[in-house]
């Protein structure tokens, strides 16, 4: 195993230093939105937020007006309803700032073992971890290429008894940067693994790929590039309106456009999201099919994590910019864990995870 993972000639596994993030993306402050926080103990938590990242980053409170949903607190305590004014310059001030990177991706897998004997003798990934939830029948393990507090990673789930998913139409496939795709393709052959692109230059450009299936179809695409310190290094996923992935995924989310390219000869565009440069980071590579609107989902694929210094904040900001917020931001019961979570335009989901609480997990 050993050896057949340094034959990939996959990098060096150190750990980032940091994230290197640029300031590019722009947008124009257009309206004010309103978002209701249910409990005292958020609102004061917010409160206490809004201090918290004065501090942590140096800028100016968000600007909170008085609305007929404001705090209403007596001098007894009580709370009527709680909500919020957001300024739109301070909330892109605080979510470019914000400590933000990919944690991991998480799908489902109809065998477990099967997949981590995969990953690791084909891929020359290495099991970091696994966890076994028996009272909700699922178990995970985590997977990559560098341990999860500096390194982004698969979280596999398979859930007790279901050994068959739809991956649909929608998910594309995981990118992973090798230094020679013919050499790895070769390893994987010999360890009964499927190839279903021979390597060779990607149609209309240089680069030298090929696509590769997982024991559930998934696929992967081998990238030749340089040493990386981030081998996993792209999700890709097909959306209807690039334009507006684009600037959801800048605005709600704080990523930066890192490249967009168009194929016209094959009648698609993609566009490299991300908190830092492709070479040093995985990157979202949104596709988009010329005339193609919709996509099955299936229910295989389930979403990416990000990391966050305040879910909070996360979840107003998403909300300003049209996001849904599909879980309120909170502790998730039993791990106390601070989450948030949301959908882009094409339902593609993303949970935000609280710094400090993840590094906590690790621990
Ligand atoms: C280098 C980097 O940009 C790529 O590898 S793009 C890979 C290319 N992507 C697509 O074709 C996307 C559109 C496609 N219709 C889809 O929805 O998946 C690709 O897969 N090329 C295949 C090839 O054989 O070169």
């Amino acid at each position: 195993m050993a050896a057949a993972a340094a034959s990939l000639q996959l990098a060096s596994f150190r750990p980032l230093a940091a994230v290197a993030r640029s300031s590019t993306s722009t947008f124009a402050a257009a309206s004010v939105a309103f978002s209701t926080v249910p409990s005292r103990r958020v609102a004061l938590f917010n409160l206490a937020s809004v201090i918290h990242q004065v501090q942590l980053f140096g800028i100016k409170p968000w600007k909170h007006r008085k609305t007929v949903n404001d705090v209403v607190a007596s001098s007894a305590g009580n709370i009527a309803q709680a909500g919020t004014t957001v300024n739109q310059e301070d909330a892109t001030e605080w979510v470019k700032k914000d400590n933000r990177r990919l944690l991991h991706v998480v799908y489902r897998v109809g065998d477990l073992d099967k997949t981590i004997k995969f990953y690791t003798e084909c891929l020359g990934m290495k099991l970091l971890r696994k966890r076994d939830i028996p009272e909700e029948r699922y178990t995970n393990a985590f997977l990559g290429y560098g341990p999860e507090d500096s390194h982004f990673v698969v979280e596999l789930t398979y859930n007790y008894g279901v050994d068959k998913y739809d991956i649909g139409t929608g998910f594309g496939h995981f990118g992973i940067a090798v230094e020679d795709v013919a050499k790895t393709v070769d390893l994987i052959k010999a360890k009964g693994g499927k190839v279903t692109r021979e390597p060779g230059p990607v149609k209309g450009g240089k680069s030298v790929i090929a696509f590769i299936e997982d024991p559930d179809g998934y696929k992967f695409e081998l990238l030749e590039r340089g040493p990386t310190p981030e081998p996993l290094c792209q999700i890709m996923l097909r959306v209807g309106d690039l334009d507006q992935s684009i600037e959801f995924y800048q605005k709600a989310f704080g990523m930066d456009l890192l490249r967009k390219r168009d194929n016209p000869e094959y009648k698609y565009t993609v566009a490299m999201m991300g908190y830092g440069p492709e070479d040093k980071n995985a990157v979202l590579e949104l596709t988009y099919n010329y005339g193609v609107k919709e996509y099955g989902k299936g229910n295989a694929y389930a979403q990416i994590a990000v990391g966050t210094d305040d879910v909070y904040k996360t979840a107003e900001v998403v909300k300003l910019y049209g996001g849904k917020v599909t879980r309120e931001p909170g502790p998730l019961p039993g791990i106390n864990t601070k989450i948030t979570a949301c959908t882009d335009p094409d339902g593609w989901k993303t949970v935000f995870v609280d710094n400090i609480d993840f590094a906590k997990e690790l621990e």
